[in-house]
C-alpha cells in the first residue's frame, strides 16, 4: 500500500494502478472501465431495470405485442398493450406484409429504421430471415438516397456525431454513448459516400447501415457496434444551402486541422475501448483513406472496407470465376476503369490480385502487377505519366504508349477481366462490352460502383451486348434478366460479403492488427463457398441467403490466420474455429424476462 501511495504521489499513470483500488482518487464506474482521478470529470452513469412504459420504449428490450402474460404482470405492462399476445414469427410476418405495401424504397428504409429504433431484435430477425429482399433497403442502393435526404427524413439520431466543435473533448463524447463494451466502430467523414460524393454529416446512414450488417450478416452483437460520423464540414454546396442539412455549415477542414481531429479521435477510441476495438474506415475520399490506413495500421486495429474489403470480395469473385472462364489467375489480364482506392478499390483490388498472383506463381509483386492495367480520368496509366501520378497509382504505370479512352484501352490491352470502380455510371458502353466480347469467349465484367445509378452498366446491358456470354456481377443488385429465353442471374460483388465475417474473425480471436494475409484468408473462404450448383447458374458468388454460414467460415479463416501470425490474443486457440465462430454469433430471438 505504501508503495502504491508513493507511486501516486510520484505521478504514476492511473492505468498502472490496481483497477479495483480507489486509493488516491481512482474511481471505477458501474462498467468497471471508467477510471479517473478525483480531479478528472466522470460520467454519472446509472443502471436501472426498465419496466412499464420505459420498457416499451427501450429498443434493446422491447418486444411489443410479444410480451407474454407473465412478463406483462412482472414488468408493469398491463394496460399499456392491447390484450393480444403475438409471437415473433407473427410479428415478422405482419411487418413484412406491411413493408411490401410500400412502393417507394425510401419509405421502406424509413420503416425499417423506425423498427430498429423501436424493437431491435425484431429488426434483426427480419433482416436475417429476408436478407436478399431487405439488403437493398438498409444498404445499397437505398441507403445512398437516404443519405442524400438524411436531413429531411431525420427523426431520431442514430450513432455518434463528432464534429470540429468537439475538438479537445472527443473522449468525453465517446463516454456519452450508452454502451461500454464496443467491439466494432464504423467511421466515416462523409466525403465520398458510395459514388454520390461529399454528403458531409449525412453520411451517417453508411456507418449505421454497415453496422446493421455486422450484426445481421456477421453476428456481432448490436450493442457492441458503434456508428460514428466525423463532421469536418462539407464542400457540397447544395447541402450547405439546404435548410434541413444536419451538419456543420462550413467548408471541409483539411490539413493540420483535419489530421489533429482524427488523431484525437483515434487516441480517444483506444483509450476508451482498448486495443482490440476494430475501427472500420468507410467512404473517406482517397486522399485521406490511404493515409489514415497507413498511419494507424501499425498502432490500431484498423481496416478500410473500401480498399481492403472490396479487394477481398473481388478477388474471391475472380478466383471463383476461373472455373467458368478457365485459366489460372496469372494467365488473365485485368483492366480497371477507376484508379481510386475503390474507394479506393481500383488500386486496392489491383494490389490484392497482384499479391495473390505473386504467391501462386512465386514471382515478385513488380512482375505480377504487370498483368493489371488501370484507366483513370486521364486515360490509361502508363509510364510516361509517372511524374504526375498520385503515389498509389505509380506501381501501375506500365510501359505503353498513351491511350486516352477506355474503349481504346480495351482494344489495346485485350483484357479478359474488366472491372469498373470509377463511381461514374454507364461508362461501360455498348462498344466497350462488344469489344470485351470480341476478344473473350466469356468476358468477366464487374461493375462495382454504387449505388445502382452509378453502376458502370446494368445487368441487362452486360448480357445483351455480349450476346449472353458475359459473366457479370455488380456492386448494387440487379434483377435476373431473360435474354433470348435464358434467365441470367447477376451476382453482387459487394464488400458486404466480406466485412461482417472478417470483423467477426478479428473479434473472436482478439486480433490486435489487420494483416493482408487475413484479407486473402477471407477471400479464399468466400470463394470456397461457390459450389458446382452455384456455378451451373453462371454465378461467381454464393447466395446472400447463406451469408451467416459464409460469415462464420470467413471468420474462422481470418481468426486462424490471426493465430498463425501471432496477432491473436484470445488464448487458447479454439480447436474448431468454425463452430466457435458460430457459437459467438448474435441471434435476435427474444429472450424471456424474469
Ligand atoms: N462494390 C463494392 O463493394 C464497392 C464499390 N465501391 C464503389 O466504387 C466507386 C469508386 O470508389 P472510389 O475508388 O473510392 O472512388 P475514387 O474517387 O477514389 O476513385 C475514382 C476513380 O475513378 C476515376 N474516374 C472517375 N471518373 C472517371 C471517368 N469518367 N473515366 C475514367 N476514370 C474515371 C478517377 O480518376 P482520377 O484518379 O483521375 O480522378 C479515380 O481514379 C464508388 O461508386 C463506390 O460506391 C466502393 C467500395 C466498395
Ligand atoms: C459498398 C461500399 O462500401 C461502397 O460503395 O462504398
Ligand atoms: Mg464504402
Amino acid at each position: 500500500m505504501e508503495s502504491t501511495m508513493k507511486e501516486m504521489r510520484d505521478g504514476a499513470s492511473v492505468l498502472d494502478m490496481d483497477p479495483n483500488s480507489t486509493v488516491g482518487g481512482g474511481v471505477e464506474d458501474v462498467y468497471g472501465e471508467d477510471r479517473a482521478t478525483e480531479d478528472q470529470l466522470v460520467t454519472p452513469w446509472t443502471i436501472s431495470v426498465a419496466s412499464g412504459y420505459s420498457l416499451l420504449r427501450d429498443p434493446h428490450h422491447n418486444k411489443g405485442l410479444a410480451f407474454t402474460e407473465k412478463e406483462r404482470d412482472a414488468h408493469y405492462l398491463r394496460g399499456l398493450l392491447p390484450p393480444v399476445v403475438l409471437n415473433q414469427q407473427l410479428q415478422e410476418k405482419k411487418f413484412m406484409n406491411s413493408i411490401r405495401q410500400y412502393q417507394v424504397p425510401l419509405q421502406k428504409y424509413m420503416a425499417l429504421m423506425e423498427l430498429q429504433e423501436r424493437n431491435e431484435r425484431l429488426f434483426y430477425k427480419l433482416l436475417i430471415d429476408n436478407v436478399e429482399e431487405l439488403l437493398p433497403v438498409v444498404y445499397t442502393p437505398t441507403v445512398g438516397e437516404a443519405c442524400q435526404k438524411y436531413g429531411s427524413i431525420f427523426r431520431r439520431p442514430q450513432g455518434l456525431y463528432i464534429s470540429l466543435k468537439e475538438k479537445g473533448k472527443i473522449l468525453e463524447v465517446l463516454k456519452n454513448w450508452p454502451e461500454r463494451s464496443i467491439q466494432v466502430i464504423v467511421v466515416t467523414d462523409g466525403e465520398r459516400i458510395l459514388g454520390l460524393g461529399d454528403l458531409g454529416c449525412q453520411g451517417m446512414g453508411i456507418p449505421v447501415g454497415k453496422l446493421s450488417l455486422y450484426a445481421a450478416l456477421g453476428g456481432v452483437r448490436p450493442s457492441a457496434c458503434l456508428p460514428i460520423t466525423i463532421d469536418v464540414g462539407t464542400n457540397n454546396e447544395k447541402l450547405l444551402k439546404d435548410e434541413f442539412y444536419i451538419g456543420l455549415r462550413q467548408r471541409r477542414a483539411t490539413g493540420e486541422e483535419y489530421a489533429e481531429l482524427l488523431q484525437e479521435f483515434m487516441s480517444a477510441v483506444k483509450q476508451n475501448y482498448g486495443e482490440k476495438v476494430l475501427i472500420q474506415f468507410e467512404d473517406f475520399a482517397n486522399h485521406n483513406a490511404f493515409e489514415l490506413l497507413a498511419k494507424y495500421g501499425t498502432t490500431h486495429l484498423v481496416f478500410n472496407d473500401d480498399i481492403q474489403g472490396t479487394a477481398a470480395v473481388v478477388l474471391a469473385g475472380i478466383v471463383a470465376a476461373l472455373k467458368l472462364i478457365g485459366g489460372t489467375l496469372a494467365e488473365h489480364t485485368f483492366l480497371f476503369l477507376g484508379a481510386g482506392e475503390v474507394r479506393h478499390a481500383g488500386t486496392g483490388i489491383a494490389e490484392l490480385i497482384a499479391l495473390e498472383m505473386s504467391k501462386q506463381v512465386k514471382a515478385p509483386l513488380e512482375e505480377t502487377r504487370k498483368k493489371i492495367w488501370l484507366v483513370d480520368s486521364k486515360g490509361l496509366i502508363v509510364s510516361s505519366r509517372k511524374d504526375s501520378l498520385q503515389h498509389f497509382k505509380k506501381p501501375w504505370a506500365h510501359e505503353h504508349e498513351p491511350v486516352h479512352s477506355l474503349l481504346d484501352a480495351v482494344k489495346a490491352i485485350k483484357p479478359t477481366v474488366l472491372i469498373g470502380s470509377s463511381g461514374v455510371g454507364r461508362t461501360f458502353t455498348k462498344e466497350i462490352i462488344e469489344a470485351m466480347a470480341s476478344v473473350n469467349e466469356k468476358p468477366l465484367i464487374l461493375a462495382l460502383s454504387n449505388p445502382t445509378s452509378q453502376s458502370e452498366c446494368t445487368a441487362e446491358e452486360a448480357y445483351t451486348w455480349s450476346e449472353g456470354r458475359a459473366i457479370f456481377a455488380s456492386g448494387s443488385p440487379f434483377d435476373p434478366f431473360d435474354y433470348n429465353g435464358k434467365v441470367f442471374v447477376p451476382g453482387q460483388s459487394n464488400n458486404a460479403y466480406i466485412f461482417p465475417g472478417l470483423g467477426l474473425g478479428l473479434v473472436i480471436s482478439g486480433a490486435i492488427r489487420v494483416h493482408d494475409d487475413m484479407l486473402l484468408a477471407a477471400s479464399e473462404a468466400l470463394a470456397k463457398q461457390v459450389t458446382e450448383e452455384i456455378y451451373e447458374k453462371g454465378l461467381i458468388y454464393p447466395p446472400l441467403s447463406n451469408i451467416r454460414k459464409i460469415s462464420a467460415s470467413i471468420a474462422a479463416n481470418v481468426a486462424g490466420k490471426a493465430y498463425e501470425l501471432g496477432l491473436a490474443t484470445r488464448l487458447p486457440r479454439p480447436q474448431n474455429l468454425v463452430k466457435y465462430a458460430e457459437s459467438c454469433m448474435y441471434t435476435p430471438i427474444y429472450r424471456s424476462y424474469r
